[in-house]
């Protein structure tokens, strides 16, 4: 079997009236969805000039000096915000850590806030570093795309539903108040010469329900392409999002969906920058097997849970004392999904 990179898919018939063109995307989501649990979306609504902005204020932090960052380190004070440093992540514990550092905001959420105060998952206020040259704009720029990324996340989860034969309004409770992060991310380049095991980020599947990423022209996002068995390249196109699936997505649709392995490695001798867009949903709903996805012998394979719980048991996984689950784990789990009945 020839490797083949996920598809590119045109977003705007969801903005239209055309209702052939409208059968025709949902068609190919699911199609992706069934194959990669990735695809490229490629005329969205969200504007080139925000997106470029984002990129840019990735810069200016990244370029903030090493103890600036850490006063906002993602340790301090809770609520999943702020900085993490090279190698602060191992996914595949094979190496000396992901070569990448990082940036977590989410939507900026003041502490008398009733999911705050609940101390429900992700939930909080932001940390916007004061020291950046212009600290205003940057704050702008991330909760205005925050919110338009939200926006992005529902409308594609409408189309999520109609591709499970749900109704549109299915995952209306879902996006709720949702659990979203940004992840700002900067990989320096890696020298050429190291050996596979030095990664930008190892691979991993994602814990939540979408992520859709906006990645620089520089490369390196690779994701597993389990029919050829290989790794193929996720390759930059300018403006479009890499969205792929999440393991909660997986889960709820009774394995019927993928949530698939995927890495970084940048050894293009340019830094590369990339802000992922993690959207997980409501953190008191609970996911329970799709209607539509239940099988006909055995029903669901997993029980409900929810998404406050699963969102803190993973990340509980990746940041806590064993670092993170091995390669070999997440893979188990990622091909006896593949490998279930599918409905
Ligand atoms: O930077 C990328 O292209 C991938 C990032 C990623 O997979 C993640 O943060 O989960
Ligand atoms: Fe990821």
């Amino acid at each position: 079997m020839q490797p083949e990179q996920p598809p590119v898919i045109d977003f705007s018939p969801f903005y239209g009236s055309d209702e052939l063109k409208r059968v025709v995307l949902i068609d190919q989501i699911r199609q992706a969805c069934e194959r990669f649990g990735f695809f490229q979306l490629i005329n969205h609504d969200v504007p080139k000039e925000l997106q470029h902005e984002v990129i840019d204020q990735c810069k200016e932090l990244f370029k903030l000096p090493i103890e600036t960052k850490e006063k906002y380190a993602k340790d301090i004070g809770g609520y999943n915000r702020g900085y993490e440093c090279l190698r602060s992540q191992n996914f595949e514990k094979s190496g000396k850590g992901d070569f990448k550092e990082g940036y977590y905001l989410g939507k900026n959420l003041p502490l008398d806030d009733q999911y705050v105060i609940d101390k429900r998952f992700g939930q909080g206020p932001n940390k916007y570093p004061a020291e950046l040259r212009d600290p205003k704009e940057f704050q702008r720029v991330m909760d205005e795309y925050h919110e338009v990324m939200t926006k992005l996340a529902t409308n594609l989860l409408q189309v999520l539903a109609c591709t499970l034969n749900l109704h549109t309004k299915y995952f209306e409770d879902f996006c709720e108040h949702p659990v979203a992060a940004l992840r700002l991310l900067h990989y320096p380049p890696q020298d050429p010469a190291t050996t596979e095991v030095e990664k930008g980020i190892g691979a991993h599947t994602d814990f939540g329900a979408v992520t859709m990423l906006l990645q620089d022209q520089t490369g390196g996002l690779q994701v597993w392409d389990n029919l050829s068995s290989e790794w193929v390249d996720v390759s930059p196109i300018a403006g479009a999002y890499v969205v792929n699936l999440g393991n909660m997505m997986m889960r709820w649709t009774n394995d019927r969906y993928l949530s698939n392995l995927h890495r970084v490695i940048n050894k293009g001798g340019h830094e590369r920058f990339s802000v992922p867009f993690f959207f997980s949903g409501n953190p008191n709903y609970t996911v329970k097997c799709l209607p539509s996805c239940a099988d006909p012998q055995i029903g669901a394979k997993y029980p409900p849970v929810m998404v406050h719980d699963w969102m803190s048991g993973r990340f509980a996984d990746t940041y806590g004392s064993s670092e993170g689950k091995a390669f070999g784990d997440l893979r188990q789990e990622v091909v006896a999904g593949m490998n279930g009945n599918r409905v």
